[in-house]
């Protein structure tokens, strides 16, 4: 049987049929109305504090491109925010639409952005990132909306790097590289429990979704859509709309970090 994917015949409405999780209490995306979210004085300052030696990787997985980073030690954490202990940054990766009026997963007022950027981090109360992922406070991910404007410097080394995985499977090295110039000047979030936006859907992140976005381009999301969902010898299936969209609150509380 074909896996999932974002396609009309295995997209977000047929994970059910293999993962009854999609219907769970705590799933992800939702839609944020700040007017209903919660201020919570007690909820910490972020602190993401990223080493760019400990940048692996870029690949193609056939769902989304990720930037891989070694985990093997404390050097890239997030610490502080709504969590207690320590988290690992694992990878970072992004969500998109075939146009600018859709791409992100969450939505703030049922308004979409173009693009939304995952920081995917691990529990390191946990022995490793697969020990974590389905643990209830296993993950942690930063989410990023990125919105139509001003190139964006930042996302270039990324961007120029996409040529050479267009295809699903492809990998290339990716060193030296900062994740904390992706982020916007002000790491004031919204905080909730959620899940994986993907399959296997496991009900294990800390959603942390920061209120300011960063910048991208046109010409820079035509880059993102030139990425291939499929494999090389496969019929071209363009890597756009590899988002799920918002999932029923089911009585969950929205906090902010912010007045
Ligand atoms: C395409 C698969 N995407 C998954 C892959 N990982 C889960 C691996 O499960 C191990 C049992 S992950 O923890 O890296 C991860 S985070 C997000 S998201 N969009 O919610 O930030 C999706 C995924
Ligand atoms: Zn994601």
């Amino acid at each position: 049987s074909h896996g999932w994917g974002y396609g009309a015949t295995n997209g977000p409405d047929f994970w059910a049929d293999n993962f009854p999780i999609a219907n769970g209490p705590r799933q992800s995306p939702i839609n944020i109305v700040p007017k209903e979210t919660q201020y919570d004085p007690s909820l910490k300052a972020l602190k993401l504090r990223y080493d760019p030696f400990n940048a692996k990787g870029i690949l193609n997985n056939g769902h989304s491109f990720q930037v891989d980073f070694v985990d093997d030690t404390d050097s890239s954490t997030l610490t502080g925010g709504p969590v207690s202990g320590t988290y690992r940054l694992r990878q970072f990766h992004f969500h998109w639409g075939g146009s600018d009026d859709r791409g992100s997963e969450h939505t703030v007022n049922g308004i979409k952005f173009p693009c939304e950027l995952h920081l995917v981090h691990w529990n390191t109360k946990y022995p490793s990132f697969g020990e974590a992922a389905d643990k209830p406070d296993g993950l942690a991910v930063v989410g990023v909306f990125l919105k139509i404007g001003a190139a964006n410097p930042r996302l270039q080394k990324v961007l120029d790097a996409l040529d050479v995985i267009k295809n699903k499977g492809k990998q290339t090295t990716f060193a030296n590289f900062d994740a904390k110039t992706l982020l916007p000047g002000s790491l004031d979030y919204w905080t909730y429990d959620g899940s994986l936006t993907t399959p296997p859907l496991l009900e294990s992140v800390t959603w942390i979704v920061l209120k300011e976005p960063i910048s991208v381009s046109p010409a820079q999301m035509a880059k993102f859509r030139n990425l291939l969902f499929t494999g090389e010898g496969e019929a071209p299936c363009c890597m756009v709309d590899n988002y799920r969209p918002p999932q029923p609150l089911k009585g969950r509380q929205v906090r902010a970090s912010f007045k």
